[in-house]
């Protein structure tokens, strides 16, 4: 078939998709604000110095000096910086023995820390609240973590509470996708997002490698966001949805097994990362950008796009649209230096558009589902946001899933938020690790 009838054709298609769509969700009452966020900073006792972690590899008998080794050289070349948070019952040394208490304190300490200053800056209280979406990977108590909330701020009877688990990193996209489908039957709704990590239970103490890199990437953190599709407060909002889009590439076993909590030969309880799990990142996001690219791209770059697929296998290596010409700014999950990079070379961004995710990674780490509010925190810190820029938060997660969402920036955006008493020092001359000279040896043996 000829190939200019075969783009007209695709063409005239999703513009006609597209105007319907709108349509729809027009009528359907889509909009969903987000009216304001507050990301955790757990206080300066739970901070994980490189020196720390050093002292937490060494009481771990079962390591020996290749472990040592492995442990010390990721520590060291991971991105991660020297102010990033643990949980408290590791950093007493009892990191092989976590109670139940130990988890659940982990999550009120954040929560209640975070949504005490929500409620006390947006003047809204937990009686405004008509839908909660907890999300939290690896700790699923009885009741649940979403039931405690409604517990200690004694909110209505009426509320709607949903409790994710088991969802990893890419969940808070899911818990507002959640919301976004309750705003479309329920007019004049607020929702609370809450969306954090367990840490403290989850520590692996064996000595699988691949089991051991997740000991150096997730740290402590966590995020409450409030969502609003009443319009008469649209001026209060900070961003509004654009669009989101979901890709689980769960049907490909070795993408669902990349990423895992798992037993080890010695039966020790981790979560698994495998060395494939940038290329997994990179399936899946190639699928959601393949979704994406017809529901935010312009007709124009839509088509080179479609072109370029055409051709893929032949002249492009990189056959991703330019989503530069209609996203100002790029927030991505923190997930290690190398799914980063990974997603950085893919899009064609710059070392300017990879700054908020290589500095949250460097001041607070891999915080799973929240890293992405401390990116985003990063960039309004820096005063990045203005009226109608478009930010795009890409997420990844075990499943394999990545999902994004295409956000509109309301006003000038310049609260000074968790990075409020550091920002001043992003990014830093180097983030070669201060304890490089001391580890060199670990590269060189
Ligand atoms: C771990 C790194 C920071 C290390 O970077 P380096 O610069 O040191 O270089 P490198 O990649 O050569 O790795 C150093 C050594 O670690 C080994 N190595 C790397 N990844 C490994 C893995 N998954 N399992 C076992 N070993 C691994 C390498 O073989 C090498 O060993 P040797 O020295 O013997 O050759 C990076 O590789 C990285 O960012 N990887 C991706 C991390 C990741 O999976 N993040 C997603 C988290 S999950 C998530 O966020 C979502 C979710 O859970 O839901």
């Amino acid at each position: 078939m000829d190939i200019i009838f075969m783009l007209s054709a695709i063409l005239v298609f999703y513009s006609l998709f597209h105007f319907f769509n709108l349509l729809y969700h027009h009528r359907r009452n889509q909009t969903c604000y987000l009216l304001d966020y507050v990301c955790f900073k757990p206080s300066d006792d739970r901070k994980l110095s490189t020196e720390l972690c050093g002292d937490i590899v060494h009481r771990n008998k079962n390591l020996g000096l290749k472990e040592h080794k492995f442990l010390l050289k990721v520590i060291v070349n991971s991105g991660i910086g020297e102010d990033t948070y643990g949980p408290r019952n590791i950093i007493a040394g009892r990191e092989e023995m976590p109670t139940l208490e130990d988890g659940v304190e982990e999550m009120d300490e954040c929560f209640f820390a975070t949504l005490d200053e929500l409620f006390g800056k947006s003047g809204f209280s937990a009686k405004d609240i008509d839908v909660l979406v907890v999300n939290v990977s690896m700790f699923s108590p009885a009741p649940c973590l979403a039931a405690r909330i409604v517990n200690h701020y004694k909110m209505r009877e009426d509320i709607k509470t949903y409790n994710l688990s088991g969802m990893g990193c890419s969940a808070s996209v899911i818990s507002i996708d959640l919301v976004q489908n309750i705003f479309k039957t329920k007019k004049k709704t607020m929702a609370l997002v809450l969306t954090s990590e367990s840490i403290g239970p989850n520590w692996y103490s064996g000595n699988d490698k691949s089991m051991m890199l997740g000991n150096c990437l997730f740290r402590s953190g966590g995020c409450s966001i409030l969502l609003s599709n009443d319009q008469a407060l649209k001026d209060r909002a900070k961003m509004s949805l654009k669009c989101l889009v979901r890709t689980h590439i769960g049907a490909n076993d070795e993408a669902h097994h990349c990423a895992l909590q798992k037993e080890d030969d010695n039966g020790y309880l981790g979560f698994h990362l495998s060395k494939d799990l940038p290329k997994a990142a990179a399936l899946a996001f190639a699928a959601n950008l393949q979704r994406l690219a017809p529901r935010i791209l312009p007709m124009k770059q839509l088509a080179i796009y479609i072109a370029r697929k055409i051709h893929q296998s032949s002249k492009h290596a990189n056959p991703n649209p330019n989503f530069k010409s209609v996203v100002d700014h790029f927030c991505l999950h923190t997930g290690g230096s190398a799914v980063i990079e990974g997603v950085g070379r893919s899009l064609g961004l710059t070392k300017y558009d990879l700054e908020p995710a290589r500095m949250t990674l460097h001041r607070f780490g891999n915080t799973s589902a929240s890293s992405l509010w401390y990116v985003l925190g990063y960039m309004e810190a820096k005063k990045r946001l203005m009226k109608n820029d478009r930010v795009l938060m890409i997420s990844f997660g075990a499943g394999f899933k990545c999902n994004s969402c295409l956000c509109e920036v309301m006003r000038d955006l310049d609260s000074g938020n968790v990075w409020e008493d550091c920002i001043e020092d992003y990014p830093p001359e180097t983030l070669v690790n201060p304890f490089m000279d001391k580890y060199r040896w670990i590269n060189e043996a």
